[in-house]
């Protein structure tokens, strides 16, 4: 299966490459990478920098620049030698083997995308996703319709439930504020 990190947004709340912040002194894409291992080492991210040239991962650039994530998505399912694509942001440094485990095998057949829902929200950019969207994905980009949640309501789509203990797992960390509370309170 291949995998696909997204590391091309704008960090504005970050100020600095978020893919590249340290928690616990390890950049968070670090983090993840060690996360995916286990499951595939069929692994590229998706970024318009050379910041993550030290990583012997495939790099690839956005083929439609400025389109968010849902771009992002899109130019990794170009790139993907595999129907089925783990799709994870940069931004996610505390989740797990086991998490993503759970991700791939509550993923039903008989439907296109699996993400993952806890009490609040949706996590769209933890997820399952087939190269067959691509169409899909590539009409919401030409009509600028670039919210995930939106796109998601477009396709067959599994919301698979996560308990609150385990919610933890998918803390997306987008500020320095974040940031510091993340490494004072669980390191
Ligand atoms: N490839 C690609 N990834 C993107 C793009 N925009 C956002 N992402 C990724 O999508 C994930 C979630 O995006 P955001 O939390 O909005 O990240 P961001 O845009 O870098 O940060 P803010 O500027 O603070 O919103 C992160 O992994 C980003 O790297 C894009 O245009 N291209
Ligand atoms: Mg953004």
């Amino acid at each position: 299966m291949q995998v696909s990190i997204l590391c091309g947004g704008k960090s504005s709340r970050m100020q600095s490459e978020k893919g590249l912040v340290l928690y616990q002194n390890k950049p968070f894409i670090e983090h993840i990478i060690e996360a995916v291992l286990p499951i595939s080492s069929n692994i590229q991210l998706v970024t318009n920098t050379n910041d993550y040239d030290y990583l012997a991962y495939r790099k690839i650039k956005d083929i439609i620049a400025d389109k968010g994530p849902l771009g992002g998505i899109y130019t990794a399912l170009v790139h993907s030698e595999t129907e089925m694509n783990l799709i994870l942001s940069c931004d996610i440094p505390l989740i797990s083997t086991e998490i993503l485990l759970e991700l791939i095998e509550n993923h039903g057949t008989n439907f296109d995308v699996s993400v993952f829902k806890d009490n609040d929200r949706i996590h769209p950019l933890i997820g399952i996703y087939p190269k067959k969207i691509l169409p899909v994905l590539k009409e919401a980009i030409d009509v600028n319709e670039l919210k995930m949640m939106r796109f998601i309501s477009n396709v067959k789509h599994q919301l698979i439930p996560i308990t609150d203990a385990k919610r933890d797992l998918f803390k997306n960390i987008n500020s320095v504020a974040e940031l510091n509370e993340l490494n004072t309170n669980l390191s």
